[in-house]
């Protein structure tokens, strides 16, 4: 069976059955409070063999998490009239509630079964970033997709805002941890993200996926097999549901199950195409064949939006495979492919195109 993802790599996936080992046979697991070295060393092993690992003492508090996934649950029991009111088609920035089978994630374009809450980075959520407000500045030239301020927080459950807010800040801080230390794996200064990642393109999302049936021919997907678009991916699995699949090159899906006090990082398609393909953005897919109601937490973290995504200078050993593109336009056309119809996409997209434009020379 071949696989085309939305960036156009195939994949040869041999069988759909899910296995315990493989050519990686387990998400490797990465401590961070090791020695730096020893962290980096991990990591790159990780971020170019796997594209997927888990982090253990990441420093978030538990209770934040337990808190967020709680109001979550809340939010997604309300009547589904009140969801609506936060639908991302009320908004701009393609963001808010997606019901289920509102979007599909996969090239067969067949309709994910989860339903999901999503926001986008604005400064007040960035609360340990004391440059936040500042950059605030740099985006005001450009509108929808790429203006702070578009959320569509739920009036029916206002501890929304609030509790995603906490631990969006927290996880904005461990973000900014980490590209440091991708940094160092791709053999940059430890400092060369920072700036551009003071107003991250980044956005989060608190999904629920209901139990499916663990039969049937042609069964549908929480989430349908994909890459993420952005750099990389924090995600945190509420409860002890284990449906999350990842895989392998050998073509085998490996279960990366939830362990309570970790994340899951993975490589999105955006740090593989700057890394010249040095680091690996992993195909995953979830299927919830537990009995049991699911709920998962990705944030999704990018550079800022008018970033130049090309491939950098100490991965060219084999030359520039990927020609420069803004890192907005480049989510945005991913997101909106599967969420727009043929004419508002082509009429919003001449729009996005104008807005963000490459510098001369880039
Ligand atoms: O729910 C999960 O475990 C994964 C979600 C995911 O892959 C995504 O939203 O991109
Ligand atoms: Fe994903």
């Amino acid at each position: 069976m071949a696989f085309t993802s939305f960036a156009g790599r195939s994949y040869n996936v041999v069988s759909d059955e899910v296995k315990q080992s493989g050519s990686f046979d387990e998400i490797p697991m990465i401590d961070l409070t090791q020695p730096q070295e020893k962290v980096v060393e991990s990591l790159r092993d990780a971020c170019t063999r796997v594209g997927f690992f888990y982090i253990s003492n990441h420093g978030i508090p538990q209770d934040i998490i337990d808190q967020v996934f709680s109001t979550a649950e809340g939010f997604f029991g309300l009547d589904d009239e009140l969801k609506q009111q936060v639908h991302f088609n009320k908004g701009t920035a393609l963001c808010g509630y997606e019901g289920f089978q509102n979007v599909y994630t996969d090239e067969t374009k067949k309709p994910d079964l989860n339903e999901a809450f999503s926001w986008r980075y604005t400064p007040d959520m960035d609360s340990f970033n004391e440059k936040a407000e500042t950059t605030r500045v740099e985006e005001k030239n450009v509108d929808n997709f790429l203006t702070s301020g578009q959320n569509l927080w739920p009036n029916a459950k206002p501890e929304m805002r609030r509790d995603i807010s906490q631990y969006y800040s927290h996880v904005l801080k461990l973000a900014r941890k980490l590209i440091r230390l991708f940094a160092l794996v791709l053999k940059l200064p430890e400092a060369y993200f920072d700036q551009m990642m003071q107003h991250p393109g980044s956005m989060g999302k608190v999904l629920h996926y209901p139990p499916q049936p663990a039969k049937g021919a042609d069964p549908p997907f929480g989430i349908g097999a994909h890459t993420d678009i952005e750099c990389f991916t924090i995600l945190c699995q509420g409860g002890d549901v284990p449906a999350l699949q990842v895989l392998n090159p050998k073509g085998e899906w490996i279960l990366a199950p939830p362990i309570r006090g970790t994340f899951v990082v993975n490589i999105g398609d955006m740090l593989a195409r700057w890394s010249n393909d040095t680091f690996r953005s992993t195909i995953h897919r979830v299927l919830n064949i537990t009995g049991r109601e699911r709920y998962s937490m990705p944030v999704f973290i990018g550079p800022n939006y008018n970033t130049v995504i090309k491939p950098l200078e100490t991965c060219l050993a084999d030359g520039a495979k990927y020609d420069p593109i803004p890192a907005g336009l480049y989510v945005w056309k991913r997101l909106a492919i599967s969420r727009l119809d043929k004419d508002e996409y082509e009429r919003q997209r001449v729009k996005m195109e104008s807005q963000l434009t490459l510098p001369i020379g880039a």
